[in-house]
């Protein structure tokens, strides 16, 4: 018997700048001739508030196998804050420039075989960080030098990896150590840091490693401090994908930490510029999320 599939697709029409086809086109191409699954297509629009209740109401409505996010690690994210505790899976189309998360969780590029992995049904429970209690990072996020650079890239409207590196020299260029206090439960860590990753995932959408440690189920997150930068390293991490220098480095493992900065420092959350904040509380939430994923991965 054919097993029959209800999904929601979150399509993000604003991701992926210069893409040639609309991720929807190619959702509806692949289940046209699989007429046993339902498919509903959710456009957001861009009021983040507006968009969130009404997926929210529309995953309370019907019983579905899965919700899919169709854009980047900002719309995985989006999706995520609706799914949590639900236990339906969320599939992710990487129609974003980065796609971070898809690439953490070694989930294919093209659409067709994403598409075919949230077709194969095969799943997994992963840990989402929370954020002062209000927002949760499902990927990467982080204070200081990274998180300006994503303020810059989002301002500049550049695009390309010929601008990315434009705006990458100019944010290396104003680069400031700040001092930072680390409470993980068991230790107060105070240090001078350039960028400090909450990091539930290992790598950022270009591949940089910045967390060689990275388990998405372990019930823990790594508060990664990058306490030295050279312009040679920070290449280096980008276009060669190895890890940041572990003597430059700092990794400290939490469940909850505490991180307080003296002066206020740019906050990023799974590639979207926050503010300036000088004090966050982040926590664990263990096996809070179901995704889809590679059949043997
Ligand atoms: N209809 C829309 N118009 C404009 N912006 C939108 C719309 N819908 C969502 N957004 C915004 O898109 C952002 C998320 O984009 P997302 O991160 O998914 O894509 P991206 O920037 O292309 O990808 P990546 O993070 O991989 O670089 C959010 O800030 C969200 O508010």
């Amino acid at each position: 018997m054919i097993k029959k599939i209800r999904l929601l697709f979150i399509i993000n029409p604003a991701s992926g700048k210069n893409r040639k086809i609309a991720p929807q086109e190619v959702v509806q191409r692949y289940f046209a001739d699989k007429p046993a699954n339902e498919i509903t297509l959710f456009i957001l629009t861009g009021d983040v508030k507006k968009d969130v209740a009404e997926i929210t109401a529309l995953i309370q409505q019907r019983g579905w196998n899965g919700v899919v996010a169709a854009g980047g690690d900002g719309t995985v994210k989006l999706v995520a804050g609706c799914l949590l505790y639900t236990d339906i899976p969320l599939g992710i189309l990487p129609a974003g420039s980065a796609n971070g998360m898809a690439r953490d969780l070694c989930l294919p590029e093209n659409w067709e075989a994403a598409l075919q992995v949230i077709a194969d049904g095969v799943v997994k429970h992963i840990d989402v960080i929370s954020i002062n209690g209000r927002e949760i990072s499902v990927h990467l996020s982080d204070i200081g030098l990274n998180a300006l650079l994503v303020k810059y890239f989002e301002r500049s409207g550049v695009r390309g990896m010929l601008g990315y590196a434009r705006v990458a020299f100019k944010t290396f260029y104003y680069r400031q150590q700040f001092a930072v206090v680390i409470d993980n439960g068991a230790e107060e860590v105070r240090r001078n840091a350039f960028m400090i990753v909450l990091a539930n995932a290992g790598r950022y959408g270009t591949g940089a490693c910045i967390n060689p440690e990275s388990d998405l189920s372990d019930g823990i997150f790594e508060v990664v401090l990058i306490k030295q930068l050279s312009l040679i390293e920070t290449l280096k991490m980008m276009f060669s994908h190895r890890p940041f220098n572990p003597r430059k480095t700092e990794i400290i493992r939490a469940r909850k930490a505490h991180i307080y900065t003296r002066r206020k420092a740019e906050f990023q959350i799974d590639g979207e510029y926050i503010g300036k904040v000088n004090d966050i509380n982040a926590e664990i939430l263990p096996r809070a999320l179901v995704v889809y994923v590679t059949a043997g991965r």
